[in-house]
């Protein structure tokens, strides 16, 4: 499903001893033994959802789309990244692609600026919240839906408790007292699923369905890549392949992982993996650093340093084998802007031409990489893409002996802007 290539030799990858080490952390996590293990909720999440889940799952969404023309997702990391990646990848680049409901963010980020435009663009338009806080106390969506709140209570009176949707813990948190006290619906996040991990969960699925796009083969997908990546076999597994391949780099200086993709509607998909890999590998000193580019735009500015800056870059190329939509370059009568040696090809071909020409570059000038290809975007693909990418980060920092499922370092720069804000206890 996802093919794999790597500029090297996988058999210096997968030694004796590498070996011997994932399959410990095969073992560890299916046994849920290893570190961080009370987090492994999301691993069999896709063969076990419940199908009543999923159909309270759409009948929300359908009930957001006969009532709401938009829908205003609040939420920061993963309680935002997973959403957004969807919907960034499914949907057409400049219409809403025929769906009912708009889907937009907010509390993602501090800007006034934002956030007011956003209050004036929902005048006249019909509106539902849904705020996704996992520990229910996060500030950025919190300070959102302050503002939203009130702005859905001076719109629709006591009618806006049925426009609010509440996705958080089952229990704790300042969230789930205030969906309990205004009677909003609620979605629980799982204790054991962490927000970087919790994209098939309500968090992810919510608002992807109301967004109007199929949930039920995003979770075939992700049940298909379940059983895809469970045996351990480093020969063919590819989750296994590239955790190895790029721990193998990471030994060898290559610190800095550049994700490059030649299709611009997969910028979420590299904020998600970027959030999912640096969050869970990024500790004790150690870790991946992921980054990302957009090619071939990415290619007139950051080209250059890939080519010839530091040599601490790995590239791991994310590529669709067929696009959803082309065109094709045609023969100009006047060859004015010298462009018909072109004639027949399309674009879709030119940025595979372009990936060759830019991977064989960057190859030479001392870039290893990987490349993963999908057979095209859609929501099983997605929704296998995803699964991928969570399975392999787990055996990338188990690699590092690192605990995948926390983030003690985020706390660090929240209290300080707490200290600094004067906020009671700190
Ligand atoms: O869902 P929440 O509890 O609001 O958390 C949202 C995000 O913020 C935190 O600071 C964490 O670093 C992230 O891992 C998390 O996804």
């Amino acid at each position: 499903m996802i093919e794999l290539t790597y500029s090297g030799s996988f058999e210096t990858v997968l030694t004796d001893e590498k070996k011997a080490a994932l399959k410990e952390i095969h073992d560890n996590l299916y046994n849920k033994e290893g570190r961080g293990s009370d987090f492994l909720g999301w691993l069999d999440w896709p063969s076990t959802v419940q199908p009543e889940f999923m159909e309270r799952i759409q009948k929300t969404a359908d009930v957001i789309q006969e009532k709401a023309e938009v829908l205003v997702v609040i939420g920061i990391g993963g309680s935002y990244l997973g959403a957004k990646a969807a919907l960034t990848a499914l949907s057409p680049y400049f219409s809403k692609g025929g769906k009912k409901t708009e889907v937009l963010f907010a509390g993602h980020q501090v800007s006034g600026e934002y956030l007011k435009q956003l209050l004036t663009h929902l005048d006249g338009k019909e509106v539902m919240v849904n705020v996704i806080s996992k520990s229910g106390k996060t500030t950025e969506p919190a300070l959102a839906f302050r503002f939203l709140k009130k702005y859905m209570e001076d719109r629709y009176g006591d009618a806006a408790a049925e426009r609010i949707i509440v996705t958080t813990d089952a229990e704790k948190g300042a969230l789930v007292n205030l969906a309990i006290e205004n009677g909003y619906e609620r979605f629980v996040v799982p204790e054991d699923v962490g927000g970087r991990y919790s994209v098939f969960t309500a968090v992810g699925l919510l608002p992807i369905a109301a967004a109007g796009f199929s949930v039920s083969q995003l979770m075939a997908g992700a049940k298909d890549a379940e059983e895809a990546y469970q045996a351990f076999d480093p020969e063919t597994n590819t989750a296994i392949r590239y955790a190895a391949a790029r721990h193998y780099l990471y030994t060898e200086g290559y610190t800095t992982e550049v994700m490059a993709t030649f299709e611009p509607k997969l910028a979420y998909v590299q904020e998600w993996w970027k959030q999912l890999f640096g969050e869970s590998e990024g500790k004790e000193g150690k870790g991946i650093f992921p980054a990302s580019v957009s090619f071939t735009t990415d290619l007139h500015s950051m080209g250059q340093y890939i080519q010839d800056g530091i040599r601490n870059l790995f590239e791991s190329f994310l590529l669709i084998k067929e696009s959803n939509e082309d065109l094709t370059v045609f023969e100009a009568e006047n060859d004015g802007d010298e462009l018909n040696y072109l004639a027949g090809i399309s674009l879709q071909e030119f940025n595979h031409v372009a990936y060759k020409g830019t991977s064989s570059a960057h190859l030479d000038g001392g870039v290893p990489q990987m490349s993963l290809t999908i057979e095209k975007m859609d929501e099983f693909h997605l929704g296998h893409l995803f699964y991928f990418y969570m399975i392999s980060c787990a055996y990338s920092a188990y690699l590092l002996d690192i605990n995948p499922f926390d983030q003690p370092g985020v706390e660090d720069y929240k209290n300080n802007i707490f200290k600094l804000l004067e906020k009671p206890g700190y």
